[in-house]
């Protein structure tokens, strides 16, 4: 951490220069109202002390406090608005990298989590270089003039003395310092998991209110708050011994202090004048050894904080690394004996996949459900790993040589679970292409036959969706997300089982409006319903990660196998559904 720190630090050495001279200057600037009260009292004992210099003494005095005001602020504004700055660039950073990784990466780290680590990790990183740097330059300078103050303007004997508990007291720290830190780490990680239950909370309260399941989640939850509880109490034991070690050994260092002055006084090796401003840079001095223990606190929350974060700024998605090919078009895609294993999966998803798709014409992809339809798109997208064994190939290259980037762009995805942003519909509708214009997103819109959507609802496109889209429809939000795909007129368009939730009538005129504008360009429709893929140009049929079945559609009735058993249960559900 101190490493990264120092770079940063580095980076700015005009900010962190001003900020450690002013910091100097302050800890030289606060002996001066000490001296003076030393001179005073000592005057004041001598019976020397006139109106004049009286006059003088407080004049000094309150000048120089002024000037310890202004300059402190300037160091400490100066010091934390590049803390901020620090947080900022930080923040960037991790969104950016978040942004790069895939799939494979968010099956590893949980959404809770990663919240913590962009919010309060940052927050405590951008302490240390702040508030932790403050506290090092302030109490070090502080600590070094005081004890220079006090052996050369009081006796080097008491300061030497009442100064051994404080040592002490360093080193009590020093030995607690790594049993801190895993209790740090702890309790920062229990805070992340119930970050993550409030979140699936939030997510599932419906469901959970659906079931009746209230007062168990609550009771789920509140052993997960009393788990949480108990770590930090923990923490707080520890805290408060450093804090009750550190009473006690800042009261013995005055106590020892106290009657050694006295010894001295005695002895007329010290005058009360001294004796006094001994006491008050004994105080100082242990304020400055209090802030000193302070800086293990915040080094402990920043060094497991900058452990998340450098855990999140080089991970790895365990992607191939990114080709470099551009890739413009897509004529042609090939699956060649393709064999596919999910990274955390115990067995092959997809099993020697073999066809070809070229442009201008739309695949289908059916088949029971857990047979491994989506699994297939998704090596489209590049959603995981390419394996070894097969190929799949654009334009007759490796997918993988192609630039991920480039590849994005040519494909629209609509996925079977349909992500919204909380904004208005014409956003989310423009979110597929940020420069279509208002005729582009009304064809968008009518291809996805929303139309009549749009013109019902109370402020049009401007309508807000809410969270995720709760204020609309399950076959509203579908009809969203494919209006976002086609706006951007893909090369390739995916529709994984995206028409599920619109009736029959309303997905054969989606499917209809999608060929007639998409006559050059290739589709996959991913469905369990078999109309949506009666005019497709090939069919595909998987079971266990294998295709069992490949042609047109009519050749699959003509074959009688599971595509024509299918096609004949679904064909007489529809006939019921209409003789009702
Ligand atoms: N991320 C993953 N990691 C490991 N296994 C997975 C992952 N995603 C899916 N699987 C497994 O892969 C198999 C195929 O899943 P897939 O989602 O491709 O099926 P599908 O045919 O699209 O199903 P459905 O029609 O229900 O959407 C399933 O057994 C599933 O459990």
């Amino acid at each position: 951490m101190l490493k990264t720190l120092w770079v940063y630090i580095k980076k700015h050495p005009f900010a962190y220069g001003l900020a450690t001279v002013f910091a100097i200057i302050s800890s030289g600037l606060t002996l001066v109202p000490n001296l003076i009260i030393q001179q005073l009292v000592d005057a004041i004992v001598a019976s020397s002390l006139s109106k004049e210099s009286l006059w003088q003494y407080l004049g000094i005095f309150l000048v120089s406090i002024l000037c310890i005001y202004i300059v402190d602020v300037i160091w400490v504004v100066t010091l934390f608005s590049q803390s901020f700055r620090f947080q900022s660039e930080l923040r960037r950073k991790s969104y950016q990298k978040l942004l790069s990784l895939r799939t494979p990466f968010y099956e590893r780290f949980r959404s809770g989590d990663l919240m913590t680590r962009m919010t309060s990790d940052v927050d405590y990183l951008g302490d240390a270089i702040g508030y932790g740097f403050m506290l090092i330059v302030s109490n070090i300078t502080w600590a070094v003039s005081i004890l220079i103050a006090m052996i050369v303007t009081t006796s080097w004997k008491a300061a030497l003395v009442s100064v051994l508990p404080l040592i002490l007291f360093g080193y009590i720290v020093f030995l607690l310092w790594r049993k801190v830190d895993v209790l740090y780490e702890d309790n920062r990680d229990n805070v992340a998991k119930l970050s993550n239950e409030v979140l699936e909370m939030v997510d599932g309260v419906r469901v959970m209110r659906a079931y009746g399941k209230k007062e168990l989640e609550q009771e789920r939850f509140q052993k997960r708050t009393s788990e949480v509880l108990q770590k930090a109490n923990n923490l707080v034991v520890y805290n408060g011994a450093i804090g009750q070690v550190a009473k006690f050994l800042i009261g013995l260092s005055t106590a020892v202090g106290l009657a050694f002055s006295g010894y001295l006084i005695n002895q007329g090796q010290m005058t009360i004048g001294q004796l006094i401003t001994f006491q008050i840079y004994l105080g100082m001095l242990s304020g400055a050894v209090w802030g000193l223990s302070d800086i293990v606190l915040v080094y402990q929350q920043g060094t497991v904080s900058f452990r998340k974060i450098d855990e999140l700024l080089t991970a790895d998605d365990s992607l191939e690394k990114v080709g470099q090919d551009e890739i413009n078009k897509i004529d042609q895609i090939e699956f060649k004996d393709y064999v596919f294993q999910y990274p955390t999966g115990e067995t092959t998803t997809l099993k020697k996949i073999d066809f070809e798709l070229n442009r201008g014409e739309t695949l289908g992809i059916v088949g029971k459900t857990g047979s491994g339809k989506t699994t297939l798109v998704r090596q489209l997208l590049r959603q995981y790993p390419i394996s070894e064994t097969g190929a799949i190939r654009i334009n007759g290259r490796l997918i993988q040589d192609y630039s991920i980037r480039d590849l994005e762009g040519l494909i629209g995805y609509v996925p079977q679970e349909h992500i919204l942003f909380s904004k208005t519909v014409g956003h989310n509708i423009r979110f597929g292409n940020r420069q279509a214009d208002d005729t582009a997103v009304n064809a968008a819109i009518d291809s996805a036959d929303f139309t009549k959507d749009v013109a019902r609802m109370s402020e049009g496109l401007e309508t807000l969706i809410g969270e995720k889209g709760v204020s609309i429809s399950g076959g509203q939000k579908q009809r969203v997300s494919i209006a976002r795909a086609l706006i951007r007129e893909p090369e390739l368009l995916i529709l994984d089982d995206s028409l599920s939730a619109v009736d029959a009538k309303t997905e054969s005129a989606i499917i209809e409006n999608i060929r007639q504008v998409r006559q050059d360009k290739t589709n996959v429709i991913v469905t369990h319903r078999l109309s949506a893929v009666a005019q497709a140009d090939k069919v595909l049929v998987i079971e266990d990660g294998q295709i069992i079945e490949a042609g047109t559609p009519q050749e699959l009735l003509d074959s009688k196998g599971w595509y024509y058993e299918q096609y004949m249960t679904q064909q007489m559900e529809v006939e019921e559904n209409e003789t009702i």
